[in-house]
C-alpha cells in the first residue's frame, strides 16, 4: 500500500553485514524496506547480500524501488558479499564508498549493526555537526539495541563534549514508521560555527 509521498528520494541505510541473533532485527530490516517502498524512496547502501544489508536491499528491490549498492572493488567477490541486486557502483576504497553513499542520499538511517555500521553512523553525524551536510540522520533503535550508545552520547553532553544542539542531530525511534515520521519533520542542525564553514568537497557532492 502506497503511503504519503516522502520528501526523500533516496535513503542511505547503514546496517549489519550480519543478521544479529534476534528475529526482531530481521523483522525491522524488512519493515524499514517496506516503509521505503511505500514512501516511493530508493535505497543507497553498502552493497552485497549478506546480513541485514541483504534483507533490506532485496526487499526494496523486489518492492519495485531502485537500489544502488556502493561497494569497494576489493569486496566485490561472491564469497564476501554474495549476489547483489539493483545497480552496483564499484569504488576504489572505503572512503570513496562513504562519500558516494552520502552524496547520493537525502537522509541516513542506521539499523542495528557492528563496527562498520557504527563508523558510518558516527561519520555522518560528525559531518552534520561540521555543516558538511544538512541531511537527517536516523537511528532505528530496535528493541533498545542502541540504548547504551544513546546513554553514552547523553553522558558526553553532560560532560561537556557534545553540545545539546548537536545531540539533536540524532533522530531515534523504535520502529521504522515512527522514525520515518520524525525524519520527515526534521529541521537541520545549524550552529554559527558550522553554518559559516565553506567546505571544498572534491569527493562530496552535497
Ligand atoms: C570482510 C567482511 C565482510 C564484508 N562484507 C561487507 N560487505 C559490504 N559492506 C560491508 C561489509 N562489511 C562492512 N560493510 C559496511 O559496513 C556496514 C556493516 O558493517 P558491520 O560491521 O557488519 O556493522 C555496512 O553498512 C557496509 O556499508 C568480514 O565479515
Amino acid at each position: 500500500m502506497r503511503q504519503q509521498a516522502s520528501r526523500f528520494k533516496r535513503m542511505c541505510v547503514f546496517c549489519g553485514s550480519s543478521q544479529g541473533n534476534k528475529s526482531s532485527y530481521h523483522d525491522a530490516a524488512i519493515d524499514l524496506a517496506n516503509q521505503l517502498v511505500g514512501g516511493g524512496i530508493d535505497l543507497v547502501y553498502g552493497g552485497g547480500s549478506i546480513g541485514l544489508m541483504g534483507l533490506v536491499s532485496q526487499a526494496v528491490y523486489h518492492g519495485g524501488r531502485h537500489v544502488i549498492g556502493v561497494i569497494p572493488k576489493t569486496l566485490m567477490t561472491p564469497e564476501i558479499v554474495g549476489e547483489m541486486v539493483g545497480e552496483v557502483r564499484p569504488v576504489g576504497d572505503m572512503h570513496q564508498r562513504k562519500a558516494q553513499m552520502a552524496s547520493l542520499s537525502d537522509a541516513f538511517i542506521a539499523l542495528p549493526g557492528g563496527y562498520g555500521t557504527l563508523e558510518e553512523l558516527l561519520e555522518v553525524i560528525t559531518w552534520a555537526q561540521l555543516g558538511i551536510h544538512h541531511k537527517p540522520v536516523g537511528l532505528l533503535n530496535v528493541e533498545g539495541y542502541y540504548d547504551s550508545l544513546l546513554t553514552f552520547i547523553d553522558q558526553a553532553v553532560e560532560e561537556g563534549f557534545i553540545s545539546p544542539a548537536a545531540r539533536r542531530i540524532i533522530v531515534s525511534a523504535p520502529t521504522a514508521h515512527q522514525l520515518m515520521e520524525k525524519l520527515e519533520e526534521y529541521v537541520p542542525y545549524y550552529e554559527m560555527v558550522a553554518s559559516g564553514l565553506d567546505w571544498e568537497t572534491d569527493r562530496l557532492d552535497f
